[in-house]
């Protein structure tokens, strides 16, 4: 197999607040290869958007990323290592901050986040935006960065691009927005782009729309891709390969396909089984039974166990890394959850316990687990 194009290993992000210690990712693994779309999905404050800022080292203060590594193209964004005082510091060949900023963001690896007015300026033209973007970030002279951004706009389906290119970010519609944005993640021609989220706020339909295209511009460009949302059906329409994320931690991990038909993590179904399909109606929605507890202090044992329906007393006390599950030849695929024999923790002879999905419990008394034992 060909090297990963972007590889995080064990990553920890923590945030330093005065209530304690927010471990909004907590020791997660995975890679993106070249030209695939890899979904990171969960429900909100999973920790998806602090992995992606992670990647991108954005994290701000009181947030930290306090271990793990990430290597991109062979280079390290982020990697510790213990000086002789037996103290933790960066390698050497981690890249510097003015590498980052002036290299890797925009240029090799592109984001594009849900809002996009949080990057269009709304005082300058959309065309004159992307112009310039292009203009600093590929060294093109003023008429061929316009000649590239209107060519651009057209890519991503704007109706009369030369005209358009005149108008201000309001007097486009938020899909047309969204597509802009997309425009100018794809202008420098990255190896990655990160969409957190970009269709969410959309209607289905434009939606729907936008996926289409950049499933086109994907196969294209062969941009490598890292979706970020909360909707299996996004994920279903766009992705090659997903990571479950489940209170800082990826919980399963496959390709699309077997993610969906051979699901491994009561997590995941309870996902699948919330979201609309064609097969369903509505009535057989069932929404996930209780809160995300607070990445503050989350659950021992396995985190989902206080809402899980298949939990058992083990998944109090044990705490499931992820294993890969797949038949030998199969595509990997890797599951965190003790009810599959591959854990060998005692599953099958300990006693089911009630959770917030079996009813009768509150979140309170079914987290501290006190009369358990
Ligand atoms: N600046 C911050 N200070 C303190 N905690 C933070 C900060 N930013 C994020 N968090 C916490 O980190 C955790 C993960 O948040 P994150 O935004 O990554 O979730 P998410 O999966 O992207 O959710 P959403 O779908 O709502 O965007 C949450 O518990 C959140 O409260
Ligand atoms: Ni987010």
């Amino acid at each position: 197999m060909t090297e990963p194009l972007l590889s995080v290993r064990d990553l920890k992000t923590q945030f330093f607040t005065e209530d304690g210690t927010v471990r909004a990712v907590d020791g997660i693994s995975f890679d993106v290869y070249e030209g695939e779309i890899v979904g990171l999905v969960g429900e909100s404050g999973a920790g998806k958007s602090v992995a992606t800022s992670s990647i991108l080292r954005l994290v701000d203060s009181p947030g930290e990323i306090v271990g793990g590594e990430i290597e991109f193209k062979g280079e390290t964004i982020f990697g510790l290592e213990e000086d002789d005082a037996g103290e933790l510091r960066p390698r050497d060949e981690m890249l510097s901050e003015s590498e980052m900023r002036e290299r890797i963001r925009g240029r090799e690896i592109a984001i594009i986040f849900q809002d996009p007015m949080e990057s269009l300026n709304p005082v300058f033209t959309v065309g004159g935006q992307l112009r310039e973007f292009i203009e600093i970030n590929r060294d093109l002279g003023a008429d061929e960065a316009k000649e590239e951004a209107i060519d651009m706009l057209r890519e991503v389906g704007i109706p009369a691009p030369e005209s358009r290119y005149d108008e201000y970010p309001h007097q486009f519609s938020g899909g047309m927005r969204q597509r802009v944005l997309i425009a100018m993640a794809l202008a420098c021609e990255p190896d990655l782009i990160i969409a957190d989220e970009p269709t969410t706020a959309l209607d289905v339909t434009v939606e729907g729309e936008i996926l289409e295209m950049v499933t086109e511009l994907q196969e294209k460009y062969d941009t490598s891709f890292i979706w970020v949302t909360h909707d299996m059906s996004v994920v279903a329409e766009i992705c090659d390969r997903v990571n479950v994320m489940y209170l800082g931690e990826i919980i399963e991990q496959a390709e699309v396909d077997d993610l969906f038909y051979d699901t491994k993590h009561p997590y995941t179904s309870a996902l699948l089984d919330s979201m609309p399909r064609p097969d369903r109606t509505v009535d057989e929605l069932r929404p996930i039974q209780g809160v995300m507890p607070e990445a503050i202090n989350p659950p021992a044992g396995c985190r989902f166990h206080s809402r899980c329906p298949e939990a058992r007393e083990v998944c109090r006390e044990v705490h499931p890394e992820l294993r890969d599950l797949s038949e030998e030849g199969e595509p990997v695929h890797t599951a965190a959850c003790v009810k599959h024999d591959a854990f060998d923790v005692g599953y099958d002879e300990s006693r089911s316990i009630e959770t917030q999905a079996t009813g009768g419990f509150s979140a309170g008394l079914t987290e501290t687990g006190g009369e358990a034992e």
